[in-house]
């Protein structure tokens, strides 16, 4: 593994008051940050996934909400910047619960609510590393893990949870490599998650979406790890479309399916994954490929951004807080009152 600079997506210039974006649009062919001083504009990015994954896009709210009160917003406009910038991705849970406690931090002095958007920011970075520490074990010796969309530093505040568990395997000394599905349309895994691990020279192949069952059927994938953007109380996931397909896949082949994330994507007030707000995102962003049509004028497309996976196809959900099997409500419950 090739020791690089942290990879770290969402960062904020004290001098200047700016919350600086690493570009995800422009990745891999271009390495391009964006400058913002508004909740607007980071919304706007939130939106556009200039800036994605669940706590990626908590991260940036967080300093949007710290940039506005540093450049003298008020109440008002400090509330409005919180509802805009909430309402910016429906699916993610951590988008709602970092601007959740920020607004209880926002009539205190700008520079405590600066403070608490480093927190969270902290908090995510050192969540991963401890996910990466739990879950590494559970990586059989050598495998070849299947990964889906990009649950890497990219979408968090650093080190990434699907990807964190891969590198702390890596640091651990197992020799593993990784399949990273494409995940069209956005191309998370083509686009961010070989770049990421191909950056750190851990070894990755990619593939398009719908050859992983075919892998699996040869024998060669040992497990598959994703990351998540709203677990319910009853251990069903949310989590990049496809996810679900990959988990059937994963059961009809007996191999170990692993869910990696934060405690702060755990949402224990949403009952089911019946219950969790799924993004539909426009169909342009299907039928379009790097600015080419790619389908016939007049056929509708459908994007749902995101699938739930249900407990029951989960092997194991891997938090900061412990490592959740079946029956994974109790264990969801008995997480909840630890640190
Ligand atoms: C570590 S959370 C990453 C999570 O977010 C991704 O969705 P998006 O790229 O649309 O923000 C995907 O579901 C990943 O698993």
């Amino acid at each position: 593994m090739t020791v690089r600079e942290p990879l770290r997506p969402v960062l904020y210039d004290d001098a200047r008051d700016l919350v600086r974006l690493l570009d995800q649009k422009a990745l891999p062919a271009e390495e391009r940050w964006l400058e913002l001083s508004t909740a607007d504009a980071v919304a706007a990015a939130i939106k556009d996934l200039t800036v994605r994954g669940a706590p990626a896009i908590g991260v940036a709210a967080a300093y949007a909400l710290a940039v506005e009160a540093r450049r003298g917003a008020g109440p008002e406009r400090l509330r409005a910047a919180a509802d805009l910038l909430a309402r910016a991705r429906p699916t993610a849970v951590n988008l709602a619960w970092a601007v959740r406690r920020m607004s209880a931090r926002l009539g205190a002095p700008a520079a405590d609510v600066l403070a608490e958007a480093h927190a969270i920011r902290d908090e995510d970075e050192a969540a991963c590393r401890r996910i990466g520490a739990l879950g590494a074990p559970l990586v059989p010796a050598r495998a070849r893990v299947l990964t889906h969309c990009n649950a890497g530093a990219l979408a968090t505040a650093g080190y990434g949870t699907a990807l964190g568990v891969v590198r702390a395997a890596v640091e651990s000394g197992n020799a593993i490599s990784v399949f990273a599905d494409e995940t069209r349309p956005f191309l998370q895994g083509a686009r961010l998650t070989a770049w990421e691990l191909h950056r750190d020279g851990i070894p990755v192949t990619l593939l398009t979406d719908g050859m992983a069952g075919w892998l699996m059927a040869r024998g060669e994938i040992g497990c598959v790890v994703v990351g998540a953007d709203r677990i319910a109380a009853n251990g069903d996931v949310a989590n990049k479309i496809g996810t679900y397909a990959l988990a059937v896949l994963a059961a009809h082949h007996r191999l170990p399916f692993y869910v990696a994330a934060p405690w702060s994507t755990v949402d224990l007030a949403t009952p089911t994954g019946a219950d969790i707000p799924i993004e539909e995102r426009g169909a342009d962003e299907v039928v379009m490929l790097a600015g080419q049509r790619i389908a016939p004028v007049g056929v509708p497309a459908r994007y749902p951004a995101f699938d739930v996976t249900p407990a029951a196809l989960v092997t194991a959900i891997v938090t900061e807080r412990g490592v959740v099997r079946a029956p994974h409500a109790a264990g969801l419950a008995a997480l909840a009152s630890t640190r």
